[in-house]
């Protein structure tokens, strides 16, 4: 059974706002899945259809096997965790008093105090929730989700308010979760993060996937973005790298050769080609960072999470 598949997805809200424009997508099991897109990209509205919150326009999606817009989806609900954009908490109930509301409504048997103490708010566990800063807030809301161990968790934007600690233990919780055999599926703009945790990672932009892949892939899929320094003793006449296949760039600076090349698997042809000609004396090998991805696939060339442009500001 497939997690998540999606086919032709699109979602058209009133006022002609095509949110998400024929997506297609499938997540394996046991898969942790970054979804990335910048402000208005159509994250959102695609994981409120997957959970059966927002009906589709067009398309078909199955979640854990059963269709979002069947009857028999309610069920199904049970077996996935989330943590919704925007939820809401009641500030006059305690942090244990919402674990264990989540754990009633599934049927579930887990210990409020033992999921409280894996999001590392189980000293507060009776405090009114009211009076909690955002991080402890997100934690409880991350607790909420990880009740009754989901075979799909589903989180949008899961480390908003937490400290760099707080992302962490968050991260290390999805990777047990994922070694268990649950789907993660996560949206977010903290890149790093998304680069820290993700098997693979979609890019949308102005509802449309640009991109799908690992990290690693994508970057070798950015023509002359990988780049190798060689530091050399000395740099012979007319080396003629830019005669090597897949060398896109080369410029030399004093001992310095930087050479760009069209993907990472030319490096170790670059080395080889100059080690026979020169003394190396350093290498130093840049990848393209997954902001610079991110900015490449969504022809963004501010960073991802400043503020919200309009849709037609996102251009593909
Ligand atoms: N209920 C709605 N009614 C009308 N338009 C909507 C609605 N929900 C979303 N949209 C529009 O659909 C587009 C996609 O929004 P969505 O919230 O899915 O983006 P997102 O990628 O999640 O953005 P963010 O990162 O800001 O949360 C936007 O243009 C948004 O204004």
């Amino acid at each position: 059974m497939v997690p998540i598949e999606i086919d032709g997805l699109s979602k058209e809200f009133p006022g002609d706002v095509l949110a998400v424009d024929d997506l297609d997508l499938r997540i394996e099991s046991g898969e942790i899945f970054g979804f990335l897109g910048p402000n208005g990209a159509g994250k959102s509205t695609t994981i409120n259809v997957l959970l059966g919150f927002v009906d589709p326009t067009a398309g078909s999606v199955s979640v854990l096997g059963q269709d979002v817009q069947g009857s028999e989806f309610a069920q199904t609900r049970h077996r996935i965790g989330v943590l919704p954009e925007g939820y809401s908490l009641y500030d006059r109930l305690s942090a244990r008093e919402h674990v264990d509301w989540v754990a009633r409504t599934k049927r579930a048997d887990d210990d409020p105090d033992e999921i409280l103490e894996r999001v590392g708010i189980g000293d507060v566990a009776d405090r009114r929730v009211g009076g909690f800063s955002k991080g402890m807030r997100q934690r409880l809301a991350f607790g909420m989700a990880l009740v009754g161990d989901p075979d799909l968790l589903v989180l949008d934007e899961p480390s908003s308010g937490l400290d760099p600690t707080g992302m962490q233990e968050m991260r290390a919780i999805i990777r047990e979760e994922a070694a268990t055999g649950t789907t993660v599926f996560f949206s977010s703009h903290v890149l790093p993060e998304v680069e820290a945790v993700c098997d693979r990672v979609g890019i949308m932009n102005d509802g449309r996937l640009v991109a799908v892949d690992e990290i690693e892939t994508l970057r070798d899929e950015i023509t002359s973005s990988s780049r190798i320094t060689l530091a050399v003793r000395s740099v012979p006449d007319e080396l003629g790298l830019e005669t090597l296949d897949g060398v896109t760039n080369v410029q030399v600076d004093g001992s310095e050769i930087h050479v760009d090349c069209r993907a990472t698997t030319v490096k170790p042809r670059v080395v080889r080609y100059v080690d026979d000609r020169a003394t190396i004396t350093d290498i130093v090998s840049e990848e393209p960072s997954l902001e610079e991805l991110f900015n490449r696939y969504t022809g963004d060339a501010d960073a991802p999470d400043e503020e919200a442009p309009s849709p037609a500001e996102v251009t593909a």
